[in-house]
C-alpha cells in the first residue's frame, strides 16, 4: 500500500456501518483502496466498498461517509467510490464474527452461572470473599472466572498474586491470566496504576461490556463479578448486561454496615436480579484460649437476610491469615485450607454451587403472582 492509501484506510476506520454500529474496516466492508488507478490523476483515490446485502437502504449514507472520510486526508483531491455487495461466504464470515462479539454469558441458554458479589459499603471483605469463593469453587472441580468490576478500587489482581500479570491478545480476543486455576480479568491489568480513573457511567458501562464481550473465558461453570460497593453505575450495568445474573451480598455484623448492605440488596427491586443470599464476614475472632469475641458486633448478616427475605448463607471469622493471604496474593482457601475461615469459605462455595439456577434465593424485583 502507498502512504496515501494507508492514510485513507486509516480515515475509513472512522466510518461506521449505520446499522451494525462498527467501523466498516472491522466488518470487512472495505474491499480495496487504490491511489491514482488509471495512472493519470494523482490525488484521485478509488475506494471499493462491499455492502452486506444488495439494495441496502443505507447505501447512499455509507457511500457519502466513505467519500467524506477519504477527502478528509489532505493529499486526496478526488474520490471515486465503487459499491459492491458481499458474497454469501463473506456475509457468513461477518455474521460469525459478530456473533462472537456478543456477550456469551448474557444468553439465557448459557450454562454459566454469573454471580455478582455486592456490598453496601467498602472494606467489608467483598473482594476477599470473591477470590476465595472462586478458588474454593475451582478446588471443588468447577471452571471459574472472575471479573473485577470494581473499576475504581480494583484489588482482585493483587489478592490473586496477579499484580504484574497482563492479559494476552489474540486478534480481537483477550485471554485472561490464570491464578489457582481461576481465570481473572481486571481493569487494573490495562491501566497505569499511578493515574486515577475518572470514568463515569457510560465509560464504566462500556468497560464492563468490553470485558464481557472480548475476554475469552471459554466454558465456565461460574463467573464471579466483584462489584464496587453500593448501588452505583456498574451494579446497574452488570444487571442490564447480564440479566440472568445472581447476587450475593457481603456484610459485616455491624448494624451500620448491615443497613447499607440491605439497601444494596433492595436495589435489585429495580434490576430484577435474584439475590441468592447473604454472607457475613468478620463475624467473630477466636482468642488463643479458644473463646470468641465479636469486635464488630453481632447479627448484621441475619438482619440483612431477614429483611431481604433470603438465606444467611454463612459467616466467616476475622482471622489474620485471611488478610495475610490477601497481602501475599494467596487466597486463604489455598494458603491455609484447614483454618476456620477457609473451612467457612469452602462451605459457602459448596452451598452456592448447589443453589439450582432459577430456584432458591429471591428475585426481589419480581412480584409473586
Ligand atoms: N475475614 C477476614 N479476616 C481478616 N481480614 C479480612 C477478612 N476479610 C477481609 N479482610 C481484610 O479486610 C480488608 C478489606 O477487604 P477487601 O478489600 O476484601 O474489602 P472490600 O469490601 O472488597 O473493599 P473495597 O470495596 O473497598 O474494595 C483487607 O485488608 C482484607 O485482607
Amino acid at each position: 500500500m502507498t502512504e496515501l492509501e494507508n492514510a485513507v484506510s486509516a480515515a475509513l476506520a472512522h466510518v461506521q456501518d449505520p446499522e451494525i454500529r462498527r467501523p466498516i474496516t472491522d466488518l470487512g466492508m472495505v474491499k480495496s483502496v487504490v491511489e491514482n488507478p488509471a495512472g493519470d490523476t494523482p490525488g484521485l483515490l478509488e475506494v471499493s466498498v462491499l455492502l452486506t446485502i444488495a439494495g441496502c437502504p443505507l447505501s447512499a449514507t455509507i457511500e457519502n461517509d466513505v467519500r467524506s472520510a477519504a477527502l478528509s486526508v489532505p493529499e486526496v483531491t478526488d474520490v471515486s467510490v465503487n459499491v459492491g455487495v458481499m458474497t454469501p461466504e463473506q456475509r457468513a464470515e461477518l455474521i460469525g464474527s459478530l456473533k462472537r462479539r456478543t456477550i456469551p454469558f448474557a444468553d439465557p441458554q448459557s450454562l454459566t452461572r454469573v454471580i455478582g458479589v455486592a456490598s453496601g459499603k467498602g472494606g467489608v471483605g467483598k473482594s476477599t470473599v470473591t477470590v476465595n469463593l472462586a478458588a474454593a469453587l475451582t478446588a471443588q472441580g468447577f471452571k471459574v472466572g472472575v471479573v473485577d468490576a470494581d473499576v475504581h478500587g480494583f484489588s482482585v489482581p493483587a489478592l490473586m498474586g496477579l499484580s504484574d500479570a497482563k492479559p494476552t491478545r489474540v486478534g480481537e480476543l483477550i485471554l485472561p491470566p490464570v491464578a489457582y486455576g481461576v481465570k481473572v480479568i481486571s481493569i487494573g491489568m490495562f491501566l497505569d496504576e499511578s493515574r486515577p480513573i475518572m470514568w463515569r457511567g457510560p465509560m464504566l458501562h462500556r468497560a464492563l461490556e468490553q470485558f464481557l464481550t472480548d475476554v475469552h473465558f471459554g466454558d465456565l461453570d461460574f463467573l464471579l463479578l466483584d462489584l464496587p460497593p453500593g448501588t452505583g453505575d456498574i451494579a446497574i450495568s452488570a444487571a442490564q448486561l447480564l440479566p440472568g445474573s445472581e447476587l450475593v451480598i457481603v456484610t459485616t455484623p455491624q448494624g451500620a454496615a448491615a443497613d447499607v448492605a440491605r439497601r444494596a440488596g433492595e436495589a435489585t427491586t429495580q434490576t430484577g436480579q435474584k439475590v441468592i443470599g447473604v454472607i457475613e464476614n468478620m463475624s467473630w475472632m477466636e482468642l488463643p484460649d479458644g473463646s470468641r469475641v465479636s469486635p464488630f458486633g453481632e447479627g448484621g448478616g441475619r438482619q440483612v437476610a431477614e429483611q431481604l427475605g433470603v438465606e444467611l448463607l454463612g459467616s466467616i471469622p476475622l482471622e489474620s491469615g485471611v488478610r495475610a493471604g490477601g497481602d501475599e496474593g494467596q487466597p486463604i482457601v489455598v494458603s491455609d485450607s484447614t483454618s476456620p475461615a477457609a473451612v467457612a469459605l469452602m462451605a459457602l462455595a459448596e452451598k452456592i454451587a448447589v443453589v439450582p439456577r432459577g430456584l432458591g434465593g429471591r428475585r426481589l424485583g419480581v412480584q409473586p403472582r
